[in-house]
């Protein structure tokens, strides 16, 4: 079967140095993969190259075969590759519950190219509610957006992101910056949509039991390259990561895997 993503020596280069370096990675549908690697290795900048919000300097993305070179970002979220929000591209002075409504509408307008979409405002609303209730929100629906908690906005954005019903989910670090007690809500989030069953995910982490909690597959990235993909056994059992990655201290030349 035909990968829903995949990329061909992906790399991009700023000045001499190579952010993400001929990376090679497919993931059929429904799958669960994280991305690990310490800092400064790649990860966000390989996300920004799938979603298009960076253009490779060698090599491409395509989703469901098709290349995506041609394609903005919007374009590609149409397609069904979804980016996490930011919280920056949440409005702070509206509601909660106001803020998922417009991502479902946008999500029409992404989709039908601003065709007026007919939907009842009851319909979008109601959307928004379940999506909420997803994230476990319902009960800050009318609390104002800026007023979250950092977990709560945290938990906006995937909320935003499910309002756009892209089937793969880019999520980069959910429990980036989240206190201790807010952690297992967004892993108990995240493992719900997993458990949904409809949506491939790659996620981006930091936090180890929460990716071996979640993932069906982990890929290992180590100063822009792919240093090792496989299933969790495989990823914590494997030397070469755990000189580079889990036990810091590698300093060595890196053992290509494709
Ligand atoms: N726009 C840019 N211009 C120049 N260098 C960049 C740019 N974006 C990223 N980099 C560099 O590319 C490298 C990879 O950065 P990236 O943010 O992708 O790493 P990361 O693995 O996501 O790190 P972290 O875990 O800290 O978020 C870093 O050395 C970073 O400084």
């Amino acid at each position: 079967m035909e990968p829903i993503i995949r990329t061909k020596d992906l790399s991009i280069q700023f000045g001499g140095h190579k952010a993400v370096d001929r990376v090679n990675f497919e993931m059929p549908e429904k799958h669960f993969k994280s991305i690990i690697g310490p800092n400064g290795a790649g990860k966000t900048t390989f996300f920004n190259l799938l979603s298009g919000e960076l253009r490779p300097t060698e090599g491409d993305v395509f989703f469901k075969g098709e290349s995506l070179a041609k394609y903005s970002s919007v374009e590609r979220t149409r397609k069904g590759l979804g980016r996490s929000f930011q919280i920056t591209n949440v409005f702070p002075n509206l509601t909660v519950l106001e803020n998922v409504r417009l991502a479902v509408q946008s999500k029409e307008k992404v989709r039908f190219h601003f065709i007026k979409s007919y939907r009842s405002y009851k319909k979008i609303t109601e959307e928004a509610l379940v999506i909420l209730d997803q994230v476990l929100l319902l009960n800050k629906g009318e609390a104002i957006a800026s007023q979250l908690s950092h977990g709560e906005k945290r938990k906006l954005e995937i909320a935003m992101l499910l309002a756009l019903d892209t089937e793969v989910l880019l999520l980069d670090e959910p429990t980036a910056g989240m206190s201790l007690e807010e952690v297992p809500t967004i892993l108990d989030v995240i493992r719900t949509i997993k458990q949904r069953g409809n949506k491939t995910i790659l996620l981006i982490e930091h936090k180890m039991d929460m990716i071996l909690d979640l993932s069906d597959s982990i890929m290992v990235l180590f100063n822009g390259k792919l240093l090792a993909d496989g299933t969790p056994t495989e990823i914590m059992n494997n030397e070469t990561v755990q000189n580079a990655y889990l036990g810091g201290l590698y300093d060595g030349e890196l053992v290509e895997t494709s």
